[in-house]
């Protein structure tokens, strides 16, 4: 038990009646009477504190503290001393010791220092606890996928990790751009440091500069006090803009000097911080597009894009499809207590037919609402939502291959374009949403393609 306390002196009444104040102020103790036997002890259980004892014959407390602190860095040592060598135990203390406790002492006072330690040692297990479940969570064993262009991913992944480049991911919404993000961080040397995100686009822009950067006290109205910015937050450690692409354009100045030196004024500030922020940007957009809508600067698309990642749409990538969704119904069920083994096998054709324009966010939301109405033990196609069944597409078993690959994609584009635009009655907003691509990147798309739309139609 980690909250157990390991008292350590060489005179064993001492150290008993040590151990039995402890117990009566409903602490959990053992004692032993050599530094030799309280690494022995040490070796074998766990204790979230030892108090020892300055002065013992052999290893002395001096000693067993230093060895404790290669072997057992995070166990928290209290020194006791009589008041002969109390300099020596306030040595250990600035040494590493949590604390020292002066012979002789009031029991109460012991407790009261022994509770403060172990407290200690609660919140750094806490802490390498709740460390390891983000790291499990964004290893790259949770990120599923083994298709060609997901693997892909994974790669550049572990290729960028160790470095601190800036990273831009771009991919369609709903591809897992965040969670690209975040295996990223929790795989370079940052780890230990923040991860902070910030979504451009959800923050209105009088209020991004302010978020990003941070304000003096009286900046502007309601500035009450200085409040530090996400950069300053994130110090040591990862900044995910994400939409960097709807980054207002009287802040991609101050962004890209940020990105250049490191250093920014906050908002209503002339004194410049200086920061060391590893940058990771996602966009949905396409950014070269708003380059040439001149809505994005080329030099800051430079400057993120130092190491580009394209997360593929879930389409691409289609034979993840299924160990995605298994992996959804599994979480899911466990959620809801429900017993389903799996998918009955229309439901899994009638999965892997469909297009997904919203993505893993879309097949995620359609497995949790199968797993709730679910009857069955397996997820059949009534299960699944009506625009997921009734979706109709050729089976892709054995295509022939193409003799012009260009064309042919080309091809297939136009006739999802147009397929779109017909669903829609031609309003684009409404198509470029359901093929899950932004309205620009629809628009050029139109144009590059030659498609003509009907005047009417628009
Ligand atoms: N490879 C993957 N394996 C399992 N789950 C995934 C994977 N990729 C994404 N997800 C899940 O899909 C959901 C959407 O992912 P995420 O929020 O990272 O997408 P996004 O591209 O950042 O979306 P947006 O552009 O809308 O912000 C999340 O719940 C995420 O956990």
């Amino acid at each position: 038990m980690t909250s157990s306390i390991l008292v350590v002196d060489d005179e064993p009444r001492l150290a008993e009646t040590l151990a039995l104040a402890l117990e009566g102020g409903g602490l959990t103790s053992e004692f032993v009477t050599s530094a030799d036997s309280a690494l022995e002890r040490i070796e074998q259980g766990e204790f979230g504190l030892v108090i020892t004892d300055l002065r013992m014959p052999g290893r002395n407390g001096r000693d067993l503290l230093h060895e404790l602190q290669s072997k057992r860095p995070d166990m928290p040592v209290v020194v006791m001393t009589a008041y002969a060598s109390l300099r020596d135990a306030v040595a250990l203390v600035k040494d590493g010791a949590f604390d020292y406790i002066s012979k002789p002492f009031e029991i109460d006072d012991v407790i009261a220092t022994a509770r403060r330690a172990l407290r200690l040692t609660q919140v750094v297990n806490e802490n390498r606890r709740l460390r390891a479940e983000l790291e499990g969570r964004y290893s790259f064993g949770n990120l599923i996928g083994s298709s060609p262009a997901f693997a892909e991913v994974l790669r550049q992944i572990a290729e960028v990790c160790e470095s601190r480049a800036t990273v831009l991911i771009q991919g369609e919404s709903g591809t897992g751009k965040e969670l690209v993000a975040r295996a990223i961080h929790f795989n370079s040397p940052r780890r230990d440091n923040p991860f902070i995100a910030i979504n451009c686009s959800a923050i209105p822009e009088h209020l991004l500069e302010s978020e990003l950067f941070g304000h003096a006290k009286g900046a502007f109205t309601g500035a009450v006090a200085a409040r530090e910015g996400r950069f300053v937050t994130a110090n040591g450690g990862t900044l995910f803009l994400d939409e960097i692409g709807d980054l207002p354009a009287s802040l991609q100045p101050k962004l890209l000097r940020a990105l250049q030196d490191q250093t920014f004024e906050p908002v209503g500030s002339d004194r410049s911080v200086k920061v060391d922020v590893r940058i990771i940007a996602a966009t949905h957009r396409d950014l070269e597009a708003a380059m040439d809508d001149d809505d994005f600067r080329e030099d800051l698309y430079y400057r993120l894009a130092v190491y580009p990642i394209r997360v593929p749409a879930l389409r691409e990538r289609a034979g993840d499809v299924l160990p995605i969704a298994s992996h959804f119904l599994s979480h899911f069920a466990a959620e809801m207590t429900k017993k389903i083994s799996g998918f009955a096998p229309e439901a899994e054709a009638a999965l892997s037919a469909y297009q997904w324009p919203g993505n893993i966010r879309e097949l995620q939301n359609a497995i949790e609402r199968a797993t709730i109405v679910a009857s069955q033990n397996v997820i059949t196609p009534q299960d699944l939502p009506g625009y997921v069944t009734r979706a109709k597409r050729p089976a892709a078993t054995n295509p022939a291959v193409p003799s012009d690959l260009d064309g042919e994609m080309e091809r297939i584009e136009r006739d999802f374009i147009l397929a779109a635009l017909q669903e829609t009655d031609g309003v684009q907003v409404k198509a470029a949403e359901r093929l899950g691509i932004a309205e620009r990147s629809l628009w050029h798309r139109i144009k590059k393609l030659g498609i003509k739309i009907a005047k009417t139609a628009r």
